[in-house]
C-alpha cells in the first residue's frame, strides 16, 4: 500500500480542472503502455465537476475513449435515469459527450433491473470478476485510476463509519442499507476491491471536509474514518482545495496552485 501524497489547489474549480488534466495524462500513458485502461468513477460534487471539466477541455480527445472500461465505486440504488444516481450525473457531465464503448460502461444496476440490492451487488461483483485477468491476481481488474469523493464523516464510496460494509473481507461489492447520506440504499465496492487499484485519488473540497482529511492522513482507523483505508497499490493522492487542506500540517500539503 502506498503512502498518500497531498496536492493542494486554490479552490474547488481549479481542483476539478487540475484533476481532469491529470486524468488525461494518466489514461493516455496507460493506454500507450497497455492498450486500454480501467477508470473508476465517483459521485459527489468534486467527482462530477471533474468529469464536467474533462468534457470541457479539448485535450480529452487524446484519450481513446473506446479503449476505456468505466466502473463505479458506488451507486445510489435508484432507477435508471434518476437524477440522484451517480451514473446519471456522470452521463450528463461527460459520458454522453465522448465516444465511449457502451459495452465498457459498467453501470451498477438499480431497482428497475428487477434485482434486489444484494442481487445487484452480486451481479456487479461477477462483472468485475469477468473483467479481471490472471495478472490481476484477484477478482477485480487492477483499476488504473480509482476516483473517490469523501464525505465530512470521512466516508468514501458508500463505506460509512461504523457500518458493516467496512468489515467485508471477501466480497468485492456489497449492498448498503441505512446510509446516513440519502438515499438509504446503495451499492458499494468494499475495501478489498478499492485496494486492488493501482492508483487511488481522493478528491475533496470545502471547509466541511477539513477534519476528515486531517484524520484520514493522520492514519486514523478505517472503521472510524473510511478514507484512512483508501490506499492504492502504487499511488495514493489526496487532491484537495485549500479549505479542505486547512487542518493538515503545512509540511504535508504541496501547494500546486498558489
Ligand atoms: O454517492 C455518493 O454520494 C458518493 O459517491 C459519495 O461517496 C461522495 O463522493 C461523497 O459523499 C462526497 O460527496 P460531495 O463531494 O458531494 O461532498
Amino acid at each position: 500500500m502506498s503512502v498518500p501524497t497531498v496536492i493542494v489547489h486554490r479552490d474547488a474549480d481549479l481542483l476539478a480542472q487540475a484533476v481532469a488534466a491529470r486524468l488525461i495524462t494518466r489514461l493516455v500513458d496507460t493506454q500507450a503502455a497497455r492498450g486500454s485502461a480501467h477508470l473508476v468513477l465517483t459521485g459527489g460534487t468534486v467527482g462530477i465537476a471533474t468529469l464536467a471539466a474533462l468534457a470541457g477541455t479539448p485535450a480529452h480527445d487524446a484519450i481513446d475513449w473506446r479503449a476505456l472500461d468505466i466502473w463505479w465505486g458506488d451507486e445510489r440504488f435508484l432507477p435508471t435515469g434518476d437524477p440522484e444516481r451517480n451514473e446519471t450525473g456522470a452521463r450528463l457531465a461527460l459520458l454522453d459527450k465522448v465516444d465511449v464503448d457502451p459495452s465498457r460502461v459498467h453501470v451498477m444496476p438499480g431497482p428497475d433491473s428487477g434485482l434486489t440490492a444484494e442481487q445487484a451487488a452480486e451481479g456487479y461483483a461477477a462483472e468485475l470478476a469477468r473483467a479481471a485477468r490472471p495478472e490481476d491476481h484477484g477478482p477485480v481488474p487492477s483499476f488504473d485510476v480509482l476516483l473517490l469523493g469523501m464525505g465530512p464523516d470521512g466516508h468514501v464510496a458508500s463505506l460509512f463509519p461504523g457500518q458493516p460494509a467496512l468489515y467485508e473481507e471477501e466480497r468485492t461489492v456489497v449492498a448498503v442499507h441505512g446510509s446516513p447520506k440519502p438515499p438509504p440504499t446503495r451499492l458499494s465496492l468494499t475495501f478489498p476491491a478499492l485496494r486492488a487499484a493501482r492508483e487511488i485519488w481522493v478528491v475533496a473540497a470545502g471547509a466541511e471536509k477539513a477534519q476528515a482529511v486531517h484524520l484520514a492522513l493522520a492514519e486514523a482507523g478505517p472503521f472510524q474514518v473510511p478514507a484512512a483505508g483508501a490506499r492504492g497499490r502504487q499511488r495514493t493522492l489526496f487532491l484537495l482545495d485549500r479549505a479542505a487542506a486547512a487542518k493538515i500540517p503545512a509540511t504535508m500539503g504541496r501547494m500546486a496552485s498558489p
